[in-house]
């Protein structure tokens, strides 16, 4: 059995902050696990140097869940997003070990793939609607079958979603947090003019999505629910902040567009409720930020005792190593919905050298041993920890707001 000799911390900016974890058994093997929690990256990587690296040390490394169980249990302070961004790094990199092992694809450890790939969406974005569905047919001719979209909200400098370039959106944009604003009024008047232009331009074989970004009151959000109904929207994913698990219920109550949350979830006990009491359609959580495959995997099937399909988070900062993870995950579960798939730039792609593959509008993880991503050290060495905060978001009148 493969015993763990030594682990380390590599921190990396190729374009954008990256923490990694890279596990080293006695025999050889290695494995990689991402541990990136945007804007608090160097919380995790001391959590994990400082405090979970020296317990890892000469323990069995196919004891995935019971290193799991030690890690959880043993921290006491349980859940949180510092604490379970360093268990998935740990777990991530325990099953790519395995798979390596094994000789197989960590897909194949988890069951074998239930689908020929996993559906992915694009962000298309742009200043203006039009800038926005020009965007979007760039990604329908490409074949994505599911394109987000999000546009400049008149009368704001600027909004959420919306960046320079076409394909990268980096929010962690600052050395201190950049001071966005915010007018709810003039956003709900926007998004469905937004939805109806799209569905003249791009037709109604595409999936249409949309991402409120903690913003609205649930009963804002009921509204914008109502007016996008007749677009027949994929998800309106975060619309309204879900430490309130019951303000669901009320959105619920107004619209059948489906709802999707729970990016910044680390644990099943975020989405319990909202799961059991049917009151979302997609959860967002991902094996990063959500305990790693391990617990990523318990939360989907209990998603799917209730028709609640996965659709995880996929932006930036969550490093190609969390994308095959979750690539691996989602070829799996009988639950999957939907992946996330924001491209990194290409400096990141070189650091993280992986053999995922988009085709046809899906991801496929390759068929590599283990998760079938690594980290060039070198390359990365080259890349130095530039401090980078996420904005925050102040309503017209100067009051702080959600971002
Ligand atoms: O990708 C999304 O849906 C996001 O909301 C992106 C987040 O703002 C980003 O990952 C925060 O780090
Ligand atoms: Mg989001």
């Amino acid at each position: 059995m493969p015993k763990i000799a030594s682990a380390r911390v590599i921190v990396t900016s190729p374009g954008r902050n990256f923490v990694t974890l890279k596990v080293v058994c006695d025999d050889g093997t290695t494995g990689v696990g991402d541990a990136t929690l945007n804007g608090r990256e160097l919380a995790v990587a001391s959590y994990l140097a400082d405090h979970v690296v020296p317990c890892l040390i000469g323990r069995d490394a196919h004891r995935i869940e019971d290193i799991w169980q030690y890690l959880y249990k043993g921290a006491y302070w349980r859940r949180g997003p510092v604490t379970m961004a360093a268990i998935a790094a740990v777990d991530m990199a325990l099953w790519d070990i395995k798979g390596k092992v094994a000789g197989l694809p960590v897909y194949q450890l988890l069951g074998g793939a239930s689908r020929a790939g996993c559906m992915v969406y694009g962000h298309a974005n742009g200043e203006t609607i039009a800038d926005t569905i020009a965007a979007a047919l760039d990604y329908q001719r490409q074949g994505y079958k599911a394109i987000r979209l999000q546009c400049g909200v008149p009368g704001m400098a600027s909004t959420y979603g919306v960046s320079k370039d076409k394909y990268f959106y980096e929010p962690a944009d600052a050395e201190l947090p950049t001071e966005n604003l915010w007018s709810t009024a003039k956003y709900l008047r926007v998004v469905p003019e937004l939805f109806a232009a799209a569905r003249e331009a791009l037709g109604w074989d595409v999936h249409l999505l949309h991402d409120v970004h903690h913003r609205l009151t649930p009963i804002e959000a009921a509204r914008l629910g109502k007016d996008l109904e007749p677009y027949r929207p994929f998800w309106i994913e975060d619309a309204t902040p879900a430490e309130d698990q019951e303000a669901f219920r009320l959105i619920r109550q107004h619209t059948t567009t489906p709802l999707a949350v729970g990016e910044i979830f680390s644990s099943i006990w975020d989405c319990k409720a909202l799961i059991e009491n049917r009151l979302i359609d997609y959860i967002r959580a991902t094996v990063l930020h959500a305990g790693g495959i391990t617990h990523m995997r318990q939360i989907a099937s209990l998603a799917d005792l209730y028709h609640v399909r996965t659709g995880c988070h996929g932006a930036t900062d969550l490093s190609p190593v969390t994308m095959a993870a979750a690539l691996h995950l989602g070829l799996a579960i009988p639950n999957f919905g939907i992946q996330e798939y924001m491209r990194h730039s290409d400096d990141t792609d070189a650091v993280f050298p992986h053999g995922y593959r988009f085709a046809d509008g899906m991801l496929h993880p390759g068929d590599a041993p283990g998760l079938g991503v690594h980290i060039d050290e070198t390359l990365a060495a080259a890349h130095p920890y530039r401090r980078a905060y996420l904005p925050v978001n102040r309503l017209e009148d100067g009051t702080m707001w959600s971002w």
